[in-house]
């Protein structure tokens, strides 16, 4: 006699919609990753921003293949991520948005160290970095940055973003 065979109901797919519900309430830290380079001068706001490994000290970025700034990025070797304090929202809007690239770097101070990519003064911390490797996954690439120099405040608090909008601290 046959078995019977029960079929499992496959799961739903997660749509994109669940995916950006679920996500929203990660909070994260905001941070304006620029660069400049033989492509030129460009930036834009990132969360997708994590810590690697310390052996070398690294960092990541998922940069979106759509975005703008993606050609220069592709081009151009080093990058810096400058993370923001509370009082930078605007800066953030502005790098995040369909403002001119001229006008993003005109609202702010600027200075450069090792890498030569644009360093934020009044950032809470600037990670100037070299791009050490590209993996492709899905709609963005993961740039993999080895740290090269870090500029530390002393003291600050750090713009959060968290379920659609920025928290201020209590
Ligand atoms: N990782 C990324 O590429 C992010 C992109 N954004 C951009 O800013 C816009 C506004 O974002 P929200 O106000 O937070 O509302 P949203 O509903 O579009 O996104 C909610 C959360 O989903 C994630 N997310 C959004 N777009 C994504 C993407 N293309 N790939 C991977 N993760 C993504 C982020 O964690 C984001 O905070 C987004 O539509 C997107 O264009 C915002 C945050 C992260
Ligand atoms: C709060 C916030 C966080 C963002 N985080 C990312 C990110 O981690 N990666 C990314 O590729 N784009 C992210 N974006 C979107 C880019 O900043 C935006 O697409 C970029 O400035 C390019 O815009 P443009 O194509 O109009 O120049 C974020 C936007 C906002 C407002």
């Amino acid at each position: 006699m046959l078995a019977a065979k029960i079929v499992e109901p496959m799961p739903a797919p997660v749509t994109k919609d669940a995916f950006r519900n679920a996500m929203s309430v990660l909070a994260s830290a905001v941070n304006v990753v620029t660069t400049d380079g033989p492509a030129g001068r460009a930036g834009f706001t990132a969360t997708a921003v994590c810590s690697v490994s310390d052996e070398p000290p690294s960092l990541l970025v998922c940069l979106n293949r759509s975005a703008s700034v993606y050609d220069i990025f592709q081009a151009n070797d080093h990058l810096c991520v400058n993370t923001l304090t509370c009082e930078q929202q605007a800066l953030s809007n502005l790098f995040g948005g369909k403002t001119a690239m001229e006008e993003r770097f005109a609202s702010a101070d600027w200075s450069t160290d090792v890498s030569g990519a644009p360093m934020l003064d009044d950032a809470l911390i600037n990670f100037d970095c070299r791009i050490s490797n590209r993996v492709a996954a899905g709609s963005h690439d993961i740039l993999i940055c080895e740290i090269l120099a870090i500029r530390q405040r002393d003291s600050g608090d750090g713009l959060v973003y968290f379920q659609r909008r920025y928290c201020q601290p209590v």
